[in-house]
């Protein structure tokens, strides 16, 4: 790929996952950023344990030459919360927007059963006609509130979301906007879809749309286990439905290849959601370095 317009970041999921505290819970946000460093990223989102005082976080990211690129926004048009998420939105954006940020990254949690003891496989929320009107409106009304600081407004498609198959995806890119992007996350598609060729197939189709890139693996004995026993997206997590690029079942040099010939510009975070007890996130995060290095030669 070319060096000179990719930037590699990972997310701090690895070390501690906000979704399931008991996980990582030992991990410190100064480990977590220090080896982020150590294994050779240079950006990184933002988790819990964050300092929120824009000039610590600063100061604590710049010596290790990290730079936050985006951070995780849960939306509720569909739940009919349009005011209260543009009011949180605004500070989410300000607050990006003050770390240097270009790009945020929102999910539409309306009924959303991530988080949920939920058969990930069987009872993901379906949108009604008048619920994506709802969600096509409240997001060309954040792109608008983005472009206002110069910032990108992107939909994380996301297994048990309303937005999560192929055909969810395409709804969501005609309903809105040029200037609404997609988050593009290999991990979610290669699980909703099972298939190599539905996420490439997606990633041809949006690529000039998409302004941020999750790289996410697949462990595709987990995904036959989680669907076979009716699990949940976060029994699964546990499991280990995830890691990091080059561990799992996803071949990344098509990704690759489709992101440069299209001269994707912007950020690729590395995010391996797994028990930190059991896959080292240190070691997890070279692992995955090394994998892009020799993959994508950057
Ligand atoms: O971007 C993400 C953020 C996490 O909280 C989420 O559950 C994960 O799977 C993901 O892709
Ligand atoms: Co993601």
């Amino acid at each position: 790929m070319k060096a000179e317009n990719i930037k590699l970041g990972i997310a701090p999921i690895g070390w501690t996952n906000d979704d399931l505290p008991e996980l990582g819970a030992e991990n410190t946000f100064e480990q977590c950023v220090s080896e982020m460093a150590l294994a050779g990223f240079t950006g990184c989102e933002v988790g819990n344990k964050y300092p929120r005082d824009i000039e610590v976080l600063k100061h604590k990211l710049d010596v290790r030459g990290i730079q936050i690129c985006n951070a995780w926004f849960s939306t509720f048009f569909v739940d009919g919360k349009k005011e209260e998420t543009i009011a949180e939105f605004i500070k989410h954006r300000d607050f990006l927007h003050a770390m240097g940020a270009k790009v945020i990254g929102c999910s539409e949690q309306s009924r959303s059963i991530q988080g949920q003891k939920k058969a990930i496989f069987k009872e993901k929320t379906i949108f009604t006609d008048a619920e994506w009107e709802l969600l096509a409106e409240g997001y060309n009304e954040l792109a608008k509130l983005a472009a206002e600081k110069g910032m990108k407004v992107s939909l994380h498609h996301h297994m048990g979301t309303g937005v999560q198959t192929p055909e969810e995806v395409d709804r969501y890119m005609e309903m809105t906007n040029d200037d609404v992007y997609l988050l593009f996350d290999s991990g979610h598609i290669y699980y909703s879809e099972g298939s190599q060729k539905a996420m490439l197939d997606m990633l041809e189709k949006y690529v000039d749309r998409i302004c941020h890139v999750h790289l996410k693996d697949v462990r595709d004995e987990v995904v036959a286990e989680v669907k076979e026993n009716d699990l949940s997206f976060l029994e699964g997590v546990k499991k280990g439905t995830f890691t990091v690029p080059g561990d799992g079942v996803i071949d990344f040099k098509p990704i690759f290849e489709i992101l440069d010939k299209h001269n994707y510009k912007g950020w690729m975070v590395v995010e391996a959601e797994q028990d930190p007890a059991l896959a080292n996130p240190f070691e997890y995060a070279v692992k995955g370095r090394k994998y892009i290095k020799d993959v994508a030669g950057i």
